[in-house]
């Protein structure tokens, strides 16, 4: 088995849609990235490269290259996935924290479980995706931006 941890912060920007999990959610503002900016499947790969020590996906998908600008972050995630996987590795869960003022996560978080499970070929029941504020401390508190973090556990391949 193995374990790893992601973490990812992106600031708000007016004009930009805002992507998290893979989902659209309706608000005023979206979050300022050279990708999509999705934080939450940023910490997932994060955390899925981190585990099989792959370094981070900064390394893997450079925001100094143009073939990433405005990149759908769920291919993204595939690339990382397909990375644990080559290694011999698959998903056993995932566990992960968005941390938002606002908006409200919960209506979207059953769609998020539902995609994230896709991406990573895996059964919902292993994908738990979270919700909290920070009750109004701090940047995330001051609706400056969004952060999120994730812990996923890889179990080797029966294969
Ligand atoms: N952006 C958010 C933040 C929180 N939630 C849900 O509200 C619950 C209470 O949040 P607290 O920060 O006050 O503890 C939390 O457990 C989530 O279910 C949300 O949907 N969207
Ligand atoms: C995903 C990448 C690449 O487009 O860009 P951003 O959307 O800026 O995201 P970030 O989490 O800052 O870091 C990884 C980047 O290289």
């Amino acid at each position: 088995m193995r374990i790893g941890q992601g973490f990812d912060v992106h600031q708000f920007e007016q004009g930009r849609p805002l992507i998290i999990g893979g989902v659209d959610i309706p608000h005023s503002m979206g979050l300022a990235g050279h990708s999509d900016a999705d934080v939450l499947l940023h910490a997932i790969s994060d955390a899925l490269l981190g585990a099989v020590g792959e370094g981070d996906i900064g390394k893997h998908f450079p925001d100094t290259d143009p073939k990433y600008k405005d990149a759908d972050s769920k291919k993204l995630l595939q690339h990382c996935y397909g990375l644990v996987k080559a290694k011999g590795f698959t998903l056993g869960n995932l566990d992960a924290t968005i941390i938002c003022q606002k908006p409200k996560m919960a209506p979207y978080i059953s769609t998020m479980n539902a995609t994230i499970a896709c991406l990573l070929e895996s059964e919902v029941v292993n994908i738990n995706i979270k919700a909290t504020t920070t009750e109004a401390l701090g940047f995330v508190g001051r609706e400056e931006g969004i952060a999120a973090q994730a812990v996923v556990l890889l179990k080797k391949d029966d294969n």
